[in-house]
């Protein structure tokens, strides 16, 4: 009976095969939050009741919205304020509470409101703020700290957005070019949740690259994985497309698109997603140049995008988007042979550090500034002491 019993026990232990599908990965969170109540006053030696305390969100590197989970049907309550006594006639305010949130969150109220947003390490948002103790304005009676509902809401910060339809080889490039190791496989939708990758350049530069999940035809009603990681990129400085230079075909049921064609649907769910962020300088990635024919389908790819105003009237209306991209680089690539992949690192870094010259003109080149820096030391001399 007891052997049985452990078979049981162990049967059930056992996990899931398909386990991975179920994202660990929140990018929104809902809290019921709640300041500390100020402490009570004590009129007769003109006591002072302590403040409450307050519920704060607070930037962390380490931190992401899955650890808030364990506020789930709970509020969140900051210390309550110390009445005021008569051997300690100052009341201690109460402790506060810090919420430890990944950085790109930004902190919505019930109403919409935005409190805050949080982009950096330490930068601190107050949630809920403690209600003031008791004083002579008060009739000492200390308040009730504020409630809320808030919403934090996850946006990745990162460099580089990748953009492409499923099985493009988004994940295979964010593996060729950093040191991410996301899930790769014939199939489409592999990718269920956003992946960050670091590409590490030979002088230490670090640039980051998020991954998202494959945008299909059809996104923007919700089709495939819809639209919901798109807001993503919202945070990214540059956009690289990656296309398949096969194109692109769901299953049999479905109509069969080409490279050129993928590119336009891109362009035009990112379209209808948000305008705004067809004004981010994107470059187009045609993958898996290792294929047979690839060399002519990438011509003729890079001849009509050049060319695309003089023959857009003839693309059919239903992938044809009415702002069209003008990419800033066109490149073929192999993710998974690893051809051009460095030339492509090398083209990520220099459009982006092209990108914070123009945004921060100031900004000296590295060369630049050790000329000026030797002329600096020739023109007084060495320091010696
Ligand atoms: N021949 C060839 N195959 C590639 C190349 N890059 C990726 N693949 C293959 O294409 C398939 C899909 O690659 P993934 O990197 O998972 O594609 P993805 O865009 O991340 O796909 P989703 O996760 O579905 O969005 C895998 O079988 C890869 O081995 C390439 O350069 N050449």
């Amino acid at each position: 009976m007891v052997f049985i019993t452990k078979i049981c026990y162990a049967v059930k232990e056992i996990k899931i095969p398909r386990n991975y599908l179920r994202s660990k990965f929140l990018d929104s969170v809902r809290l019921h939050v709640k300041g500390g109540t100020g402490g009570t006053g004590l009129p007769k030696f003109g006591g002072l009741g302590g403040q409450g305390g307050c519920v704060y969100c607070v930037g962390s590197e380490n931190a992401n919205l899955r650890h808030m989970s364990k506020y789930r049907a709970k509020t969140i309550t900051a210390g309550h304020g110390e009445d005021s006594r008569k051997t300690k006639i100052v009341g201690n305010p109460g402790s506060d509470i810090k919420l430890e949130v990944p950085l790109g969150v930004t902190v919505y109220r019930e109403d919409g409101k935005v409190l805050g947003t949080i982009d950096k390490e330490g930068d601190t948002v107050i949630v809920a703020r403690g209600g003031p103790g008791g004083d002579p304005d008060n009739n000492f009676l200390g308040h009730f700290g504020q409630i809320h509902h808030i919403r934090l809401d996850l946006k990745l910060i990162a460099d580089i957005g990748l953009v492409g339809f499923p099985n493009a080889g988004k994940s295979s490039l964010l593996k060729a070019i950093s040191r991410a190791k996301p899930r790769i496989a014939n199939y489409p939708f592999t990718t269920i949740k956003p992946n960050k990758g670091i590409i590490q350049y030979e002088d230490l530069r670090q640039i980051s690259m998020a991954d998202l999940p494959g945008l299909i035809e059809g996104a923007h009603i919700n089709i495939g994985l819809g639209h919901k990681f798109l807001k993503h990129v919202e945070r990214t400085k540059l956009l690289l497309f990656i296309a398949d230079v096969e194109g692109f075909r769901l299953s049999p049921r479905h109509t069969k698109r080409t490279c050129l064609e993928t590119v336009l649907l891109l362009n035009k769910e990112l379209e209808l997603y948000d305008p705004e962020l067809l004004n981010k300088p994107v470059i187009l990635a045609i993958n898996k140049m290792d294929l047979n024919g690839a060399e002519d389908i990438f011509g003729e790819v890079k001849e009509s995008l050049s060319n695309i105003h003089n023959i857009i009237e003839k693309i059919p209306e239903e992938i044809r988007p009415e702002n069209l991209i003008s990419f800033q680089d066109i490149i073929g690539i192999s993710a998974l042979k690893g051809s051009s992949v460095e030339d492509l690192k090398q083209l990520l870094r220099k459009r982006l550090d092209d990108l914070a010259e123009e945004s921060n003109p100031d900004i000296i080149e590295p060369s630049r500034l050790l000329k000026k820096n030797r002329a600096i030391v020739r023109e007084r001399g060495p320091q010696i002491t």
